[in-house]
């Protein structure tokens, strides 16, 4: 579904912030990358969807190239959905708005076909009754739930999610990665970038490390946890877990 080859990417001639990284994620499965802050996690989900581009090396989702200049990258973009630390609704406009102008400018769709689509997603990530709303009258976890919702209002084949939960109170981030919890069931391929581990283990099929730059482990959950291969997993793991 999502195949990264040998990727390299620099920021500046003296910085390389991916180095050789390779990665298969398949159909249904979900993978968290985790890793010391700075290590580029950011920048290889946004490899995925072309919102940073690679140096060399090649990206593919569901056998279409990103990695050239030849790539759709509207369609690209509609067909995996991002969703960020801060939310990134266009504060403007309603929450149904929100959930239908990618589907109209888009996707084409026909505006009832779009409300109809944005009402049941809302439906289904809890907020029903809110579509009327702008984005600054919910509550940051209301509004990570709506940017699912915009996301998966396309029919994304995969989704990305870039440290969905890290700007929310604690008492927002279980309703978010309830909502996300229930699509890895449902068998969205997905790539979590999340410290948080809880989730990590009771979903990702993979956990992947990353430090410096580089991918230095990748392995199941149980292996991950119980037996990191590595100094530099060792000593992450001692830093995030509780003892
Ligand atoms: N546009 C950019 N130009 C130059 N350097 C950048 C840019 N974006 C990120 N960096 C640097 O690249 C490195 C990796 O950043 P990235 O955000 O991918 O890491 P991360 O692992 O996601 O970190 P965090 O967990 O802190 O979000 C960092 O040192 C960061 O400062």
């Amino acid at each position: 579904m999502i195949e990264l080859q040998s990727v390299n990417k620099w920021y500046s001639p003296t910085f390389q912030v991916l180095k050789n990284c390779s990665l298969t994620v398949g159909k249904g499965e979900v993978v968290v990358v985790c890793g010391p802050s700075g290590s580029g996690k950011s920048t290889l989900i946004k490899c995925i969807n072309a919102l940073e581009a690679v140096s060399d090396g090649r990206i593919l989702v569901a056998g279409a190239e990103v990695t050239t200049p030849k790539a759709d990258l509207p369609a690209l973009r509609a067909r995996v959905g991002m969703v960020f630390q801060s939310f990134e609704l266009f504060s403007h406009m309603t929450i149904l708005e929100n959930l239908c102008i990618g589907q109209e400018k888009v996707l084409g769709r026909s505006r009832e076909a779009a409300i109809a689509k944005a009402n049941q997603l809302l439906e289904r990530v809890g907020i029903a009754g809110q579509a009327g709303k702008y984005p600054g009258q919910l509550s940051g976890g209301q509004q990570q739930r709506v940017a699912i919702a915009r996301a998966l209002a396309m029919d994304p084949v995969a989704m990305l999610f870039d440290e969905p939960t890290s700007a929310l109170d604690p008492e927002m981030i279980n309703e978010v990665l309830d909502v996300m919890v229930s699509l890895a069931q449902e068998g969205m391929t997905m790539v979590v970038v999340t410290h948080e581990m809880g989730f990590a283990r009771k979903v990702a099929d993979r956990i992947v490390f990353m430090d410096g730059g580089e991918i230095v482990e990748s392995a199941t959950s149980e292996t991950f946890f119980a037996a990191p291969q590595t100094d530099r997993a060792r000593a992450f793991l001692s830093k995030i877990l509780p003892h």
